[in-house]
Formats: structure tokens, C-alpha cells, sequence
């Protein structure tokens, strides 16, 4: 009897000695944690980049856990209160007032893509934060898409399947659904970087004549890459079969190709964007397209996104809309995470990051 109630008091004892140490260690732990910096993330990014940032050991980690659903505004102003790092994506637009809600703590942004056209960057500057990025992972990726938009485009892809499975299928016709071909064109690029040339080295085996690109300046390095001529803007959209836009926007570009440019294309000519959707006038675009100016045009890109399904462009057959997928193959989109995390660290340590946006 002893002997029992002993064992039990003992098992008791033993019981709260280890809710004890368990509350010891968790409160030591929370202790250790609550001196890390406090990182925000606003998105559910893909494993590869979670997993750096989560066995760091160097942050406190808090994440909008959806990748369905963007972080609501309201909630992203609260969650980024004293925060010294962020995480975001493109949906996230960093500008002055989220800078403000996130206040002095906040060090590095770390935006998961290769285009920072949501970022406001006079005022990270202003506020001394630095920015990274994720150029150079996701060149391959989005090569390899643009060409298969402009193949898809020009040999009217989306067209021909659907006349196959609705019945339009009639006889073997002779001009029924041409298209252009790659083969002895002259391939435009608009903005000569990393993706430009990359686009230009998967279409030369399609032998294709000649590539020409504009830019602000000739850039002779890449150019001699794939040997591509500097031409001006005016002579690029004459000369152009297929028109591939690259360049990144900014207040410079922004709706640049409008009215102006495909009034100059070719009746014949493609048009190619897998950059951002507000380097396009879309009403000028439309009105192109619709009236034949030119022959067609592959967007991966619009503005906005999503574009309303009512949108004049969808109902045209030569234009085919694609939901900003550019880089999105599983490879990438880990490499991308996994960037955006090392970028953040090396970031908070004061180091440099491995792709570090000049502010
Ligand atoms: O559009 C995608 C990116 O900027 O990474």
C-alpha cells in the first residue's frame, strides 16, 4: 500500500519535474527567439525557401500561410509592424505607406521575382532598407515560355485545338489556320538583358535570319551573344516578324508600346510580351489586333492581373493570354524561394546579398 502511494507520488513528482524542464526549455527557447529578428512573410513560397529560412536559426518567422489567396492589405499594414525583415512577392506593393507601417526596424525586402515594378524604391532608399531579388534562377524558365508563346502565337496553337475538338475539323484545307514561321524572320527584341539573349539562343536553331534589338544604349557584349543588331525603336518595329519585349518597367517604358510602335509593325508581324503588362497600351493593342495592323500577339502579361475574363482582348482569336507563368516550372520557383530566403539572411547579417538590387 506504502510502496504504491509512494510510486505514485514519485510518478507525480516525476510528472512535474518534466512539465517543468518542458516549460523551462519552451520559455528559454521563447526567450532565445524573441531576441531574433522578426521576419514577415507574405506568402506561402515554395518549400525549398521556407526550409532555409525556418533551420536558420536567425529569425522569428511569421507567414500569410496561402499561396491561393494574397495577404489582405489591412492585414499585411498590421503584420509588418516592427518587423525587420520582409518577404514578399509581386502582388505585394511596397511603397510608402507599408514602409510606414513596418517602421525604422525594418532592414531588408526581399521580393521572391525579377521584377521590382511593385517596389517603390526612392523610398527604400530613403529609408536606408536594402533590396533583394531574384534575377539570372529563372532566365531558363522564362526563355523557354516565351518561345512557347510565340509558337503557340504565330502557328495559332489555341485556335487549332479548339477547332479540333468542337468540330471545325472539316477537310485537309490549304490555308486553313497558317501561320508565320520562324524560319528566315527577323526577331525584334525590345530591352537586350539575360532574358532577351536567352530567348534569342532557343530561336536561332529555328533559323531564324537575323535578331535586332533596342535599348536605351547598344549593349555590344550580350548582343554579340546572338549576334544581334542595335537598331532604333522605329526601325525595330519595321523591321520585326517577331517582336519579343523584355524590358522591365519603369516610368521610361511604361506603355511604350502603344499606337505609335504597331502602326509601324508589319501586317504580318507577332507580338510577344512576357515582361510586365504595363509596358502595353492595351485599347492600342486591341485596336491593332482587331483591325489587322498586325497578325497577332502572346501575352503572359497584363494589366490587371487577373485580367477580367470580360476583357476585349479575350475575345479575340489572335491574341493568346497566358496568367503570368512565365517562370513558373517547380525548379525555378524553388530557386526563386530559395534566393529570396539566402538574400533576406545575408541581408539581416549585413552582408552582401548574393542578388542585391542598387538603390
Ligand atoms: O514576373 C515575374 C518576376 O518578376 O519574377
Amino acid at each position: 500500500m506504502w510502496s504504491s502511494r509512494m510510486a505514485l507520488r514519485r510518478l507525480q513528482q516525476i510528472a512535474a519535474t518534466s512539465l517543468n524542464i518542458t516549460g523551462g526549455l519552451t520559455s528559454n527557447m521563447q526567450r532565445t527567439m524573441s531576441t531574433l529578428p522578426r521576419v514577415y512573410v507574405t506568402r506561402q513560397i515554395p518549400p525549398e525557401g521556407l526550409k532555409i529560412l525556418r533551420e536558420s536559426g536567425q529569425v522569428q518567422l511569421e507567414l500569410w500561410e496561402s499561396d491561393d489567396v494574397p495577404v489582405p492589405r489591412k492585414e499585411l499594414l498590421q503584420k509588418v509592424k516592427g518587423v525587420a525583415g520582409l518577404v514578399c512577392v509581386l502582388t505585394e506593393k511596397i511603397d510608402a505607406e507599408l514602409l510606414d507601417a513596418a517602421g525604422p526596424n525594418l532592414k531588408v525586402l526581399s521580393t521572391m521575382s525579377v521584377g521590382f515594378d511593385h517596389l517603390s524604391l526612392e523610398e527604400l532608399k530613403k529609408r536606408g532598407i536594402r533590396v533583394g531579388y531574384t534575377p539570372d534562377v529563372l532566365t531558363d524558365a522564362v526563355a523557354e515560355l516565351t518561345v512557347a508563346l510565340l509558337l503557340t502565337t504565330s502557328r495559332r496553337l489555341i485556335e487549332a485545338t479548339h477547332e479540333a475538338k468542337t468540330g471545325g475539323w472539316g477537310t485537309w484545307r490549304t490555308l486553313w489556320l497558317c501561320g508565320h514561321e520562324l524560319a528566315n524572320s527577323t526577331v525584334g527584341i525590345l530591352g537586350l538583358g539575360r532574358i532577351g539573349v536567352a530567348i534569342a539562343e532557343r530561336l536561332a536553331p529555328f533559323k531564324v535570319k537575323k535578331f535586332i534589338y533596342t535599348d536605351v544604349a547598344p549593349r555590344p557584349e550580350l548582343a554579340s551573344i546572338i549576334n544581334a543588331e542595335y537598331v532604333s525603336f522605329d526601325e525595330m518595329a519595321k523591321q520585326s516578324d517577331f517582336l519579343a519585349v523584355c524590358c522591365a518597367l519603369t516610368p521610361e517604358t511604361k506603355e511604350i508600346c502603344n499606337k505609335n510602335l504597331f502602326s509601324k509593325m508589319k501586317n504580318t508581324s507577332i507580338f510577344i510580351n512576357t515582361s510586365r503588362g504595363g509596358v502595353v497600351n492595351q485599347e492600342d493593342l486591341y485596336e491593332a489586333l482587331s483591325t489587322g495592323q498586325i497578325a497577332g500577339a502572346g501575352l503572359d502579361v497584363t494589366v490587371p492581373e487577373p485580367l477580367p475574363t470580360s476583357h476585349p482582348l479575350f475575345t479575340l482569336k489572335n491574341c493568346v493570354i497566358l496568367p503570368h507563368i512565365a517562370s513558373a516550372s517547380y525548379t525555378t520557383r524553388n530557386a526563386m524561394s530559395a534566393l529570396a530566403a539566402n538574400n533576406l539572411l545575408l541581408g539581416l547579417r549585413g552582408e552582401t546579398m548574393i542578388k542585391e538590387l542598387k538603390l
